[in-house]
């Protein structure tokens, strides 16, 4: 079995409910980083303990929230040491869009992931795409290289789409998966 730790930002609750469902998926333990881009001590040492981490952020203004980029930024002092070389990393968005270029945060992830020289697991569900798709399908959203949630604008977080959040639980378990096949 791998370790998987959920670190995310969540403004107004929506993320935070995706980040619920990575972590169901994943058996992971959950880390918010709160509304000034901080997280504790404790928090840092789970993250160099964990076979994988998944990152979480809405995407704000075409990219992640700015408490997700500082602690992106404050991974530098890991990213010294090679710390997190050839941990397993995923990622996740939610953005009130159907679109709304949530891939920019998801390729801002996956970058991250790659400078901290780690191994990245694309979403690896097939998109619904036909006519009759719906927003309770799987991958409604057609992701691949994370999960893709969206979340409408004048709703609560209890209103996102069950097909999205499907899509989040499914990732986080196969993040974790990978994880263990590559611990061995
Ligand atoms: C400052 C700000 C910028 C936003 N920018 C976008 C955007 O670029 N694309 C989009 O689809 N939604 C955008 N939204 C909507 C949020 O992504 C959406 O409400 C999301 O569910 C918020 O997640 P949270 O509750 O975890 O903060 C923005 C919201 C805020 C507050």
């Amino acid at each position: 079995m791998s370790n998987t730790v959920v670190i995310y930002y969540s403004g107004y609750g929506h993320t935070r409910r995706v980040a619920e469902y990575v972590a169901e998926g994943a058996k992971a333990e959950l880390i918010e980083i709160d509304a000034n881009g901080d997280i504790t001590d404790a928090a840092w040492e789970k993250l160099n303990a964990a076979d994988a981490i998944i990152f979480g952020s809405p995407t704000y203004m075409g990219s992640a929230a700015w408490q997700f980029k500082k602690f992106a930024d404050a991974t530098s002092k890991v990213w010294f040491t090679r710390g997190w070389q050839d941990k397993v990393f995923g990622g996740f968005t939610n953005s009130a869009s159907l679109n709304g270029d949530k891939q920019v945060t998801l390729i801002f992830m996956q970058t991250l992931a790659s400078q901290h020289g780690g191994i990245w697991v694309s979403l690896g569900l097939a998109p619904a795409n036909t006519f009759d798709a719906t927003r309770n399908d799987v991958n409604n959203l057609g992701g691949s290289v994370g999960a893709l949630v969206q979340s409408p604008s004048d709703r609560g977080a209890e209103d996102t789409a069950a097909g999205d959040l499907e899509t989040a639980r499914l990732y986080g378990a196969r993040v974790t998966e990978i994880a263990a096949r590559l611990k061995g």
